[in-house]
């Protein structure tokens, strides 16, 4: 693995204009540096509004910083032409919340991972199904034949999600940025897809950046945690020491929010 880290973000700063026109500028996200290295699964956490789908949205390359810059490896984010922008979004691989809207209702599994296959990739059409039959494994959707010809509608919302997913491998991502992947899906089948997301570094060397505003759930899915609030980087550090001893007023109040009677919120168990 090169030590070149997959993404870097340096003070970076995105002020939105007002609104309204009486309203004055929004600091969404101030002066933020982190960097995720190849491989590393990092959580990015925080309560709504805190400038999380903003970053989100700077690395995919929807909003552009205000201030301060974006390198994927050693490419300037701002300054990709056309053409390196297509390679980067092949690249940087984005799963989103919700997997009812994220998939064609009218495609087959089959077709909606063969079209990038062929696409981007260049497979032929033989090439392309055996590949599509290693995907579905890789996601847990095995046998493969039985979910191959199905459309979305007749999969669970987690199965759902898990095409979503293997679309995002067809296309040999080094980074999946996966906002809120699992608050639309049943209790039962967050934490197995959380699992995947965090397996997959494992098996291919994908980093991950976990974002969501469920401190708990990180603990699943990632290494290193950065807590985020009003748009500022107040605690990083490994997930473990975050859940268990966080230094940050804010982090603290995000896991006393989380406790419950009968369930503490900081100890060793959360
Ligand atoms: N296009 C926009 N124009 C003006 N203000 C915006 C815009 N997009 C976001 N904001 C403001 O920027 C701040 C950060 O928003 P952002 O959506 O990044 O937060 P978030 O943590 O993702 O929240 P949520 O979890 O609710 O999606 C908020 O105050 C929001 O109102």
């Amino acid at each position: 693995m090169s030590d070149v880290a997959a993404l870097t973000f340096s003070g970076v700063t995105k002020t939105y204009a007002g609104r309204r026109r009486s309203d004055p500028p929004v600091v969404a996200v101030d002066d933020v540096s982190f960097d995720i290295a190849p491989g590393a699964a990092v959580g990015l956490v925080g309560a709504s509004g805190s400038g999380k789908s903003t970053i989100a949205k700077i690395i995919t390359g929807q909003e552009r910083p205000t201030s301060g810059q974006v390198h994927f490896g050693d490419v300037d984010v701002a300054k990709l032409g056309q053409r390196g922008l297509r390679d980067y979004h092949r690249r940087v691989q984005m799963v989103f919340q919700d997997p009812y809207g994220a998939l064609n209702p009218l495609h087959t599994v089959g077709y909606t991972l063969t079209r990038p296959l062929r696409n981007f990739r260049g497979m032929s059409a033989a090439e392309a199904d055996t590949e599509v039959g290693t995907l579905l494994e890789t996601v847990g959707l095995t046998p493969y034949s039985q979910f191959v010809g199905k459309l979305p509608h007749q999969l669970s919302g987690g199965q759902r999600q898990r095409v979503v997913i293997a679309r995002a491998l067809s296309v040999d991502p080094e980074l999946i940025v996966a906002d809120e992947p699992v608050s639309m899906l049943d209790v039962s089948m967050r934490a197995g897809v959380l699992r995947l997301l965090s397996q997959l570094r494992e098996s291919r060397g994908i980093s991950l950046l976990y974002i969501t505003h469920d401190l708990l759930s990180a603990r699943v899915a990632t290494d290193d945690l950065l807590v985020l609030h009003n748009g500022r980087i107040v605690e990083h550090g490994p997930t473990k020491d975050v859940l268990q001893h966080p230094q940050d007023d804010y982090t603290v109040a995000l896991l006393d929010a989380l406790a419950t009677p009968g369930r503490p919120a900081t100890p060793a168990s959360a």
